[in-house]
């Protein structure tokens, strides 16, 4: 036994004598990767010292350049000031390659070995090595030094595999700290293979960098992935822009994770054309927030919005949800008909409500011209507004239209038409008559009231009274739903599905053309000339990115994430922002939570109209250990039959616990099986209850600190957690029509432990076993 210790301590000692000499190789090409970066940074400062120099000669093209430079070096030093921490995280070696030709990152470009590049006993030389960071960096000479992850040439890196390795013997990933080399862990491509570096054997180190990434506890933000990328998400995140790139992927497959890094890769590979942005489409403002540091951590801020479904309108923010019967209805296509009936139905409201038009639509025009008394009225005008409302254009904009007519009637009215037969008197005469009425106070103050200008806020609160909706949805609504949204609609907060209907509310009723606000100029600078040679304040990254958030209707480039879960009047909103767009759409049909998935994959069409689909699978579980992946599949079974779940990569051997609410009640159960996580795991916890919970489990689980957190189900989209409590399968799986692929999301948010807690509904078993997760 002594014997045995002996040894195994032996061999322990010198795979970490190993591991430390390796350490030391990384940490040598780190320091000299640093003071290259040292060099660039001073020449970055150089370059801004020598601008701001410049800015002293003051003619206006000496501004320009200074300008022009101290923005580049700006940028330069920001980026490099960024990027210092743990930049650089990956090593290959590779065969000599086939081609023997230089890629423009100066890496060779084969991704084949060349023939004879391994001898036939089976051993090989390593032909060139390269190191993969967050940015390249070159050395004086121009020799890669660190490779752009998204360069061509660290492809290989992620792509490589044991089943078909290319030229990479061995894949490294380093963990590193600012300056300090942690910690390395090799993967070998070609295991059968003996190589040699420099005339030595190449060392491997460690199990393999993914297992030691999914094994981490988790925080409450999401981490980039840019180190472990495996294979088939690689595929997805370097795919041609072109038209629309369809990801499909069970729970924990890296569908969020591979949206981010597409936007960052599709950034450095052409950033010219995505200076148009790239909008990230998130169903949850949690989800945002816990994806929202992933970018900036790859390198990319200003370009990228991020942004929930519920905020994709300015002005507006969804903060309650509607009961499911209700956001049904809200989300389905009938929607549409309604709203067009009801902005033309909100013109005959008269003025809004706190105007100084009196209340109420105006009933009668009148005018007078030539002397003579004219009058608008009833049916009359009536017509004329059903005119008016013939036209294509936005209601707001038809308003031209129909002043045009009225003048047109009382034109006619007037009779003075007939009075001049030489036609250009009468066009003339006809001129100064629009002019004269258009100007008269009380003509002004009957369009305002008639035809006032409509904004969507009005017309949905309009929607709030059930008489008025029942009249514009009677054709697509039944009594039951017209009282239940028109109910829903009079409360004072927007739901998720109300910002969808603003906007297509907004389309519908356009945005008459505001004269464009002149730039305040400070007086002084106007007599100088001075404010337009004046440098713009230089923004900051975010702020940057929070300005073009803002004035951006439209995108170069739109990534949907849990596309499954859009309505068809969500899709119709986020379609308008990518009408000349190139899409990625990441989603999985057993997760989502809306009830008519035909209906949606339709909407969707129509909003990607035509463009050509290349459609990519990701087929392995990164999140969940296969103890909490089986149990789960058995509710996908019954939420979608037949179709496939996702295969775990790893398993933790332990298996999901039952707990069963007893004598103290739901809380004290809850927040017993909560306390007990938080004591077995390093990172968070979340409890996963029915909607209509919410609250409650807030207050369950008061003063059990940070880590834990209490969700609704839909809340739990996308996010995860080191451990999850999911409290009554069936409370959830019944709160709505699509409450079991709901379910299926609940019980896949774990990376490492799930507890199952059942009240009396779900009938557990002897064991506490729930009766939908029965086999
Ligand atoms: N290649 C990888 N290396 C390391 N971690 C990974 C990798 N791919 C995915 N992960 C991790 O797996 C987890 C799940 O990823 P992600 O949330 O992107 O999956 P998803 O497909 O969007 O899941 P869901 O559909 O359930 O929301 C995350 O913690 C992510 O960091």
């Amino acid at each position: 036994m002594a014997a045995q210790e002996a040894v195994d301590s032996a061999a322990e000692i010198a795979v970490d004598s190993v591991r430390d000499r390796e350490i030391g190789v990384e940490q040598d090409h780190l320091d000299l990767v640093y003071r290259r970066l040292e060099e660039k940074i001073h020449e970055a400062e150089f370059l801004m010292n020598d601008a701001a120099k410049r800015g002293h000669v003051g003619t206006p093209g000496a501004l320009a350049e200074r300008d022009a430079q101290v923005f580049r070096a700006g940028i330069h030093l920001n980026r490099l000031n960024n990027e210092f921490e743990d930049f650089l995280f990956g090593r290959i070696d590779l065969l000599r390659g086939k081609d023997g030709q230089k890629g423009p990152d100066g890496a060779y470009t084969a991704v084949e070995p060349a023939e004879g590049a391994v001898r036939d006993d089976n051993t090989a030389d390593i032909a060139e090595t390269l190191h993969i960071g967050r940015i390249g960096v070159l050395d004086a000479d121009y020799s890669p030094m660190v490779i752009d992850w998204r360069a061509p040439a660290a492809a290989p890196f992620y792509r490589s595999t044991p089943v078909d390795p290319g030229r990479v013997v061995r894949r490294r990933v380093i963990r590193s700290k600012g300056r300090k080399v942690l910690g390395v862990e090799d993967d070998l491509m070609r295991p059968e293979l003996t190589a040699y570096l420099d005339g030595q054997a190449l060392p491997v180190v460690g199990d393999g960098a993914l297992m030691a990434a999914l094994g981490q506890a988790r925080t409450h933000t999401m981490r980039d992935i840019v180190a472990s990328i495996q294979a088939e998400q690689d595929l997805v995140i370097r795919a041609p822009a072109a038209s629309v790139t369809y990801v499909e992927g069970g729970p924990g497959t890296g569908k969020t994770a591979v949206a981010l890094h597409r936007a960052a890769y599709l950034l450095y590979q052409d950033r010219r054309r995505y200076a148009g942005g790239i909008l990230i489409v998130s169903p949850t403002p949690l989800l945002v927030a816990y994806t929202e540091g992933v970018l900036p951590s790859l390198g990319e801020e200003g370009q990228v919005a991020i942004r929930a479904v519920g905020s994709l309108v300015d002005g507006a923010e969804a903060t309650v949800y509607d009961a499911p019967s209700v956001a049904r209805v809200k989300g389905s296509s009938r929607m549409l008909r309604v709203l067009r009936k009801a902005a033309r139905g909100a013109l005959e409201l008269g003025p809004a409500r706190g105007s100084a038009a009196p209340a109420g639509p105006p009933t009668r025009l009148r005018v007078v011209a030539f002397g003579r008394r004219l009058e608008l009225e009833g049916e009359q005008l009536g017509r004329i507004r059903r005119a008016a409302l013939g036209g294509t254009a936005p209601v707001n904009l038809l308003r031209p239209r129909a002043r045009k007519l009225l003048l047109d009637a009382l034109w006619e009215q007037s009779g003075a038409g007939s009075r001049h037969t030489d036609p250009e008197l009468a066009a003339e005469l006809r001129s100064s008559f629009d002019e004269d009425i258009s100007s008269e106070d009380d003509f002004i103050a009957f369009l305002d009231a008639w035809w006032p200008e409509l904004t969507p806020r009005r017309v949905l609160t309009a929607m709030g009274d059930e008489k008025l909706l029942g009249r514009w949805a009677r054709r697509e609504l039944n009594p039951g739903e017209v009282r239940r949204i028109a109910r829903s609609l009079r409360r004072d907060a927007l739901s998720v599905h109300d910002v969808a209907l603003l906007d297509e509310l907004q389309a519908i009723l356009g945005t008459p053309a505001k004269p464009r606000k002149k730039r305040e100029l400070d007086p002084l600078d106007q007599l100088t000339g001075l404010e337009e040679l004046m440098p713009v304040r230089e923004e900051s990254s975010r702020e940057r990115a929070e300005r073009l958030a803002q004035e951006r209707t439209e995108y170069a480039h739109v990534i949907v994430d849990e596309a499954q879960d859009l309505t068809p009047m969500q899709w119709r909103m986020i379609g308008r922002r990518g009408r000349h767009a190139t899409w990625t759409i990441v989603g999985d049909p057993a997760q989502s939570s809306w009830s008519d998935p035909d209906e949606a994959a339709e909407a969707r069409d129509e909003a990607l109209g035509t463009r050509p689909r290349r459609r990519f699978t990701l087929t392995v579980n990164y999140r969940n250990p296969s103890e909490i992946a089986e149990l789960a599949s058995r509710v996908l079974t019954l939420a979608m039959p037949g179709s496939a779940a996702p295969s775990a990569v790893r398993s933790t051997g332990v298996q999901p616990r039952f707990a069963v609410v007893r004598g103290d009640g739901m809380a004290g159960t809850v927040r017993a099986e909560a306390s007990r996580l938080l004591d077995q795991v390093d990172g968070t916890v979340g409890v996963v209850v029915a909607m209509q919970r919410r609250e409650e489990a807030a207050r369950w689980l008061a003063g059990l600190g940070e880590r834990v957190v209490a969700l609704g189900s839909l809340e739990a989209k996308g996010l995860e957690y080191d451990a999850t409590v999911v409290v009554s399968p069936a409370e959830i799986a019944d709160e709505s029509p699509a409450g079991l692929r709901v379910l299926y999301v609940a019980l896949t948010r774990a990376t490492q432990q799930l507890t199952v807690v059942s009240a009396e509904r779900d009938e557990p078993d002897a064991s506490g076993m729930p009766d939908l997760l029965r086999d």
